[in-house]
């Protein structure tokens, strides 16, 4: 699966120490900061192709060093070409598959900045070209776009135009407009949801380097520039060079440049010949990756479909055709469309200490709108970091870069540049910490124009919400003013039907009649009624007929559970007579049984009787055994004394009784044991006297049963006897 490209990259790159006092170009004679420089310990070392260690070495103070991350490190050694190569061309590859490319130089003033964007840009008389080794991005990226189109020419047009701005003191200048010597003339730019135009704005064709080179000196000399204590020639504006692809198929014909002032012209609300749509963003080619993959591994064709023109990269040369991911350009009368993308190259004015800058005056001004430009940019990277509301209104830089950061389809190159030395320890670290936030900051749309969209339709919705709140009130006053002119007419002419809560009112009522009769409303009125008691008396009658079938439903029922009920009688009747005799015999076996049980009934009154005797014997036997085993308990107790006595060698008494009182003028020892004697000897008789009880009272039961069943005989007796005599 092919991987879509990172949306923010992030270079850092390290000035070389200026040891000859002064870098290429600009400024000469070197600043004092950079004079400086020479006696100074580095401050950064670049650890591997992603990471560098920045270092604090002072004397007097303790050492502090942190690492940071990024996608490429350049040190003091690597070239022009290799920042381009490493780090530029892929943007410029996805440039001409409609992935808008943005390069921001970012860093201290100073620290190399301009020297990365445009370098050299003098011809070289030596090679007879304009490329150097110190050339900058800029140049390079151009050099590489007129090969392009030039490798191109047979089956693709290829159109690039410049465009070259600054922003001083906040304003926008056009680098190409006015006259040379005067200063470049202000534009306006006009925010259009995630769009940004500047209508005025010079646009110059570039058909080759050579055509436009010294048109790009030009420029460059009027941008606003100052000597300053940190750098001989400072830039004292942000410079943005805005590059617009078109693309068309050979066949089609060449596209010109005005079509991006109809842009600008439908952007303004006039009518739009040229319709714009978008290819596909670099979120659904992620989320198709097979449309997209399938792209590549087409050939370029000057057939291709509307979103496929054929691509070639710059630097590779290797043709490749991809989605088109920009913006297609549908040319009334024109069956081919033209793909149009863009890159912007952006040197932005270099943050500094105005105590150390040492400006004043005028450059003060500077400064300060550069620092504070600086700081909106800032915050819009933070709110991007963070996810929250994106502010680009704040400064014209964060205008103009307002659609780097929102479009779904652009890509974006932060070149942190940091001067090496123990000097610039602070503003490095803050720089890196800047690319840091840059490195992780979601570029989204949610977060730029639906987010303006969404406060714009909020207040819109507020506007409306007033308005109707309005309309309400003023409907409401209307109203109760009709009101009150109805009720007037209604008073001066009584003809009119108008309902009235004053109408109610007694006296009013006769008067009221008087009025509905005239209108025939009473008569309507009384052949409803009548209508409605027709309605009523047949209703009830309907009613009748329903109950009167339900009683008879239910009578029916009735009577059938009645002759039911009887049959079954009846079959209970006839077999009641018929088992008549086997009744009598069952009812004699009973009567024998009765007897039978009667004759045991006496008897068990005798048993009982001599049951209550038995017991009585019982108890007085019982009295004897306790007088009889108390004396043998208590010659027991009197012998087991003596032989305690005798085998504890103590006094021996022959006689017990001189024994007893012995012990019990020493010990209260026997005393126990004659209560326990007498303890257990209670306990066996009273269980023997209870169980007498229980034998006793279980005769008692006997003897109630034998009762009941006596008189239960005699009744029998009484019966039958009755029954004979009968
Ligand atoms: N990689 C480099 N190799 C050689 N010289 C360099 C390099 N980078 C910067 N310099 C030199 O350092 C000096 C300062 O660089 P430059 O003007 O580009 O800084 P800057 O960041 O653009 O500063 P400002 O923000 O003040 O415009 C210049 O003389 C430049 O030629």
């Amino acid at each position: 699966m092919i991987e879509a490209p990172k949306r923010v990259s992030v270079a850092v790159r390290v000035r070389p120490v200026l040891r000859s006092g002064g870098g290429l170009g600009r400024g000469g004679g070197g600043s004092h900061s950079h004079q400086q420089e020479k006696f100074e310990l580095e401050a950064t070392s670049r650890i591997n192709d992603t990471q560098i260690k920045v270092e604090q070495k002072r004397q007097e103070e303790a050492c502090r060093s942190s690492v940071f991350s990024f996608d490429y490190i350049f040190d003091q050694e690597s070239t022009q070409l290799e920042v381009y190569e490493d780090a530029a061309v892929e943007l410029v590859d996805g440039a001409l598959t409609g992935i808008n490319a943005t390069i921001l130089a970012y860093g201290q003033t100073g620290s190399g900045k301009t020297h990365t964007v445009l370098g050299e840009v003098k011809h070289n008389p030596l090679e007879n070209d304009l490329l150097t080794s110190n050339s900058g991005l800029f140049l390079r990226v151009l050099n590489d776009l007129m090969e392009y189109k030039k490798r191109r020419e047979k089956d693709l047009h290829v159109i690039v135009g410049l465009s070259c701005v600054e922003i001083y003191n906040d304003t926008i200048r056009d680098l190409f407009g006015g006259s040379p010597n005067e200063t470049p003339p202000t534009i306006k730019a006009s925010m259009v949801g995630d769009d940004v135009y500047l209508p005025s704005l010079i646009i110059k064709e570039v058909t080759s380097l050579s055509a436009v080179f010294s048109e790009i000196q030009l420029a460059i000399s009027r941008r606003q520039s100052r000597s300053t204590e940190m750098n001989a020639a400072s830039s004292r504006s942000h410079c943005l060079f805005m590059i617009d692809l078109l693309q068309a198929a050979a066949t089609a014909p060449k596209p010109s440049l005005s079509l991006l002032d109809t842009q600008k012209n439908s952007a303004n609300g006039d009518d739009a010949k040229v319709s714009r749509t978008r290819g596909m963003s670099m979120a659904d080619t992620k989320k198709d990756p097979k449309n997209r993959a399938r792209g590549q591994t087409m050939g370029p064709s000057a057939n291709a479909s509307p979103s496929t023109p054929p691509a070639v990269s710059p630097t590779t040369a290797q043709p490749q055709e991809v989605a088109f991911l920009g913006t297609i350009l549908n040319v009334p009368g024109q069956t081919e469309p033209v793909w149009a993308s863009k890159i912007l190259l952006a040197d932005l004015a270099g943050s500094e200490r105005i105590k150390n800058s040492g400006v004043v005056g005028d450059g003060f001004a500077e400064a300060t709108a550069i620092n504070s430009s600086l700081t909106a940019l800032g915050k819009v990277v933070h709110s991007l970091h963070e996810g929250s509301y994106v502010s680009y209104r704040s400064s014209s830089l964060t205008t103009l870069l307002k659609p780097t950061f929102c479009h779904p389809s652009s890509r974006v190159l932060l070149l942190a540049q940091v001067s090496p030395t123990q000097l610039t320890y602070d503003e490095t670290v803050n720089t890196l910490h800047f690319a840091n936030r840059v490195k992780d900051m979601k570029v989204t749309t949610t977060t730029g124009a639906e987010a303006e969209k969404m406060l714009f339709d909020f207040i819109e919705a507020e506007k409306l919400y007033d308005s109707l709140v309005g309309d309400l009130r003023i409907w409401s006053v209307e109203s109760g003013c009709k009101t009150v002119i109805r009720r007037q007419i209604a008073k001066q002419n009584p003809s009119i039907l108008y309902y009235d809560q004053k109408a109610r009112r007694p006296h009013k009522r006769e008067e009221r009649r008087a009025v509905l009769e005239q209108l025939g409303y009473l008569d309507i009125a009384a052949a409803e009624k009548d209508q409605q008691i027709i309605q009523r008396q047949r209703d009830i009658e309907r009613e009748e007929r329903q109950l009167h079938e339900l009683h008879a439903n239910e009578r029916r029922i009735q009577v059938a559970a009645y002759q039911e009920q009887r049959g079954e009688l009846e079959s209970e009747l006839k077999s009641a007579t018929g088992d008549a005799t086997s009744h009598q015999i069952k009812q004699l076996v009973l009567d024998n049984s009765a007897i039978t049980t009667g004759l045991t009934v006496d008897e068990e009154v005798d048993f009982a009787l001599l049951m209550g005797q038995h017991l009585d014997g019982l108890k007085r036997v019982g009295a004897l055994e306790i007088q009889k085993l108390d004396a043998e308990l208590a010659s027991l107790s009197d012998q087991a004394k003596l032989q305690k006595s005798r085998s504890q060698g103590g006094t021996v008494f022959s006689d017990p009784q001189q024994l007893t009182d012995h012990e019990e003028s020493s010990s209260q020892g026997a005393a126990d044991d004659a209560t326990y004697a007498n303890a257990c000897w209670g306990h066996c008789a009273a269980k023997r006297f209870f169980a007498s009880v229980m034998e006793l009272r279980e005769g008692q039961l006997r003897l109630n049963i034998a009762k009941t069943q006596t008189t239960a005989l005699e009744n029998w007796l009484k019966k039958k006897e009755a029954a004979e005599g009968r």
